[in-house]
């Protein structure tokens, strides 16, 4: 494997020139203070946006700007000062933040913005393309960059590229209010490895992709052609260690080195030791609950009266993508609430809330974290919240209560803080009372399980698992047992066919000849399978089968003028050149009037599902149904049938969106080998792509040849990508 290349957005340092000089400032946000750590301890290539414009940019400096990133192992992507405002104060921040954030009133579908986040993700695409190479391996991050997976396969097909999210995947029901859900889903699918922070957010993308792109999912793999897509949640952790020490430090300097605002910090605990410090970090953003916490602490302030005096609450709210009006309207806001609680309620020696609007370098985070009591985070949906995090990591000595929303990602991981709902005052001032009054034993006792949790899961164990998970992936470590039919494969295969004195083919018909359609009988074959069977059935020495679930009717209709050999319904009825169907298995039906009604109580409760009914056999259909809805209700009726047929010698075959319910001495593998065995042949091959064909895949002899279309657990030895592929392989032998 060669280099990581990090792609993000934002790079870990924005420039800004002043005076003709060139300042390199560290990035604020979870996904740059996080991943810095990351990239700083690896041979890895960050590529992203320099914070400056094209228009910014003097061209005399454009050397210089090119040389102080690659300083930092960086290397920038220009956008020009329209770019930024359509693809990242447009698209990203007034369609895609508020919308995955369940502000939904906020977000404005915009065809310009569209169109201009996805000229700019081909601009990231092109640049990761230049300048990686093909056995880089490629990690996008986050919102603003969801179509350049799908860019840089397109270039790039067997290159590894990793995906992860950084803020919540939103529910169905809100992402596909979105006007470009299906092009957003299918950029995103051009990576080999989908992460969140979270599972709930990881399964409301599969509900997503199944749902509006209607592609299979099994557990967390996504099947895409000739690709599969894994899906994982990786909650992002923290450089602990840096906090760790970064806190320690700071215990130990502090008599010979202190900030300024450290002093302040001091001489207010000094003149006021019972008084406790409340904190809340965040980006001056409206997910993040600034308001209503405000509103909440004066909520507080009036139900418990006697901590007036006692309490302060400093608010660190770091400028955030202040071109957006939503955030300029907040900051009004935010700045007419403190104004107006700290004028209402403030006395001669207290200041209810002190209020930064600004960014802070480390060295103040480490004087804040480490002076307050409590931290006090009300996100009303939050990605992860790396603050969380790194308030607990300064505790050295264990002390210190967090309290934090149940809707951030971070509280799925951090259970021993204290949880609130950020819209629950009542909740909240009784936590914060809870919080005040806390026993340090209590304290230290949760500290110390989130403590050795954080610093186990840290950033670099982070990354190191998505990174695994990716190679894992590229190593071919999925659980296919199947082999891609490769060039070399298939002259083998072209060989044994031309020497072989007497051949057997299998072929299934739907999904292996033919794609699916929504309704059964209109997957009709075509006038080019039918040139092509004919071919096959005219080939010297060949006896060809179509092997299938279907029903006698609709294929005497389509195969029996024809003469080919069918077998149907997995294996009860067979035709050999153009003879009426006879049994191949004798067969009860008795069992039917039982289980019909059975599955018709299945038709009703599950829209768009409907039974089909065979000779022998009882089919329902649900590959019209909602398809977590549809497979619920199989799951469902896999249970009822399992109890139901008991003792009867019938079974359940669980096909491709059908179950079928069926004698049990009748499937494709026990029909196959009894024509097996009606001459002596010495080239054999099933093709079919379902769990029935399974079947025969597994009682052919050894020496078959089996395929299986698309990618998905199977015993065939090989595997091609679709119904294309099928007819290729067969047109070799015609
Ligand atoms: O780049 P900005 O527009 O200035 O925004 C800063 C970052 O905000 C978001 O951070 C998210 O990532 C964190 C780490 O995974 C996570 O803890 C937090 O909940 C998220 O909101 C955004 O996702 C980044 O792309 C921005 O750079
Ligand atoms: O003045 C500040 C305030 C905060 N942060 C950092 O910004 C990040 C905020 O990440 P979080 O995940 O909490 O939220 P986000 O802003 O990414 O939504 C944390 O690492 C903070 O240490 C910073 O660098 N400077």
């Amino acid at each position: 494997m060669g280099k990581t290349i990090i792609i993000s957005n934002r790079l870990p340092i924005q420039l800004q020139i002043s005076n003709g000089n060139i300042d390199a400032i560290p990035s604020v946000g979870g996904l740059a203070t996080g991943m810095k750590s990351v990239h700083s301890g690896n041979e890895s290539l960050w590529v992203g946006w320099s914070g400056l414009t094209q228009e910014d940019t003097p061209p005399e400096l454009e050397k210089d700007i090119d040389e102080a990133l690659e300083k930092n192992g960086c290397a920038k992507v220009n956008l020009s000062a329209e770019e930024v405002e359509g693809f990242y104060f447009g698209f990203s921040n007034r369609t895609i933040w508020p919308l995955f954030h369940y502000f939904l009133e906020y977000s404005e579908f915009e065809l310009d913005f569209w169109n201009t986040y996805r000229e700019v993700n081909r601009k990231f695409a092109d640049a990761i393309i230049e300048k990686s190479s093909e056995d880089d391996v490629i990690w996008v991050h986050d919102y603003q960059l969801m179509l350049v997976p799908q860019m840089v396969r397109e270039k790039r097909p067997n290159t590894s590229i990793g995906f992860f999210l950084h803020i919540p995947f939103p529910s169905y029901e809100i992402f596909r209010t979105l006007p470009w859900r299906e092009e957003v889903l299918q950029g995103l699918l051009g990576s080999d490895l989908i992460g969140f922070h979270t599972y709930d957010y990881e399964r409301h993308f599969l509900s997503s992709v199944r749902r509006l792109l209607g592609l299979e999912v099994s557990f967390n793999d996504i099947y895409l052609d000739n690709r599969v897509i894994k899906v994982d949640s990786f909650p992002m952790g923290i450089d602990y260690k840096k906090f760790k020490t970064a806190a320690q430090d700071h215990e130990q300097n502090k008599n010979t080195h202190k900030s300024d605002l450290q002093k302040r910090l001091d001489s207010h605990k000094a003149s006021a030791p019972d008084t406790k410090l409340i904190l809340s970090i965040d980006r001056l953003d409206y997910s993040k609950g600034i308001a209503k916490r405000i509103n909440a602490f004066e909520y507080f302030l009036n139900k418990y009266p006697e901590y007036k005096e006692k309490v302060r609450l400093i608010i660190l709210a770091v400028p955030s993508r202040s071109n957006v009006p939503q955030y300029q309207l907040l900051k009004r806001e935010i700045d007419e609430l403190v104004g107006r609680i700290n004028g209402e309620l403030a006395t001669v020696n207290w200041t209810p809330i002190w209020y930064f609007y600004r960014s802070l370098p480390f060295e103040n985070l480490i004087d804040l974290y480490t002076s307050s009591d409590i931290a006090w985070l009300t996100p009303l949906r939050d990605g992860m919240n790396l603050v969380a995090k790194e308030y607990i990591a300064t505790r050295t000595d264990k002390t210190g209560v967090l309290i934090l929303s149940e809707m951030a990602g971070s509280a799925y991981e951090m259970n021993e803080a204290l949880l609130i709902n950020p819209n629950n005052f009542e909740e909240q001032a009784d936590t914060l009372k809870r919080a005040i009054t806390m026993p340090e034993e209590e304290q230290k006792s949760r500290n110390t399980f989130l403590q050795n949790r954080l610093e186990r899961y840290n950033v670099e164990v982070w990354a190191n698992e998505f990174m695994n998970a990716l190679k894992q992936k590229k190593e071919g470590g999925d659980d296919f047992i199947s082999q891609k039919l490769s060039k070399d494969i298939l002259q083998d295969i072209d060989k044994k066919y031309t020497k072989a004195k007497k051949r057997l083919l299998f072929l299934d018909y739907d999904g292996t000849l033919v794609g699916f359609h929504k309704d059964p009988q209109k997957a009709s074959p075509d006038d080019e399978l039918y040139s092509l069977l004919d071919q096959l059935q005219q080939q010297e020495n060949t006896t060809l089968f179509l092997i299938s679930g279907r029903d006698k009717q609709t294929f005497g209709r389509w195969f029996l003028p024809k003469k080919y050999n069918m077998i149907v319904e997995h294996g009860v009825w067979i035709s050999t050149d153009g003879d009426d169907f006879k049994l191949l298995e004798k067969v009860k039906d008795e069992w039917m009037e039982k289980i019909r009604p059975v599955l018709e109580s299945f038709v009703d409760r599950t829209p768009g599902s409907f039974v089909e009914e065979k000779n022998y056999s009882l089919a329902w259909h649900y590959r019209n149904t909602d398809p977590d809805f549809g497979e619920k209700r199989a799951n469902e009726l896999n249970t009822v049938l399992t109890s139901l047929i008991g003792n009867d010698d019938i079974s359940v075959l669980n096909g491709n969106k059908v179950m079928e319910v069926k004698s049990s001495n009748v499937n494709k593998g026990r029909a196959a080998v009894r024509m097996l065995g009606e001459d002596s042949y010495d080239f054999v091959m099933a093709i079919g792509d379902d769990w029935t064909d399974e079947f025969m895949f597994q009682e052919l002899p050894d020496s078959a040849i089996t395929i299986k279309v698309g990618l998905k657990k199977t015993q065939a030895k090989y595997h091609v990508e679709n119904t294309k592929r099928v007819r290729e392989l067969l047109k070799r032998f015609a």
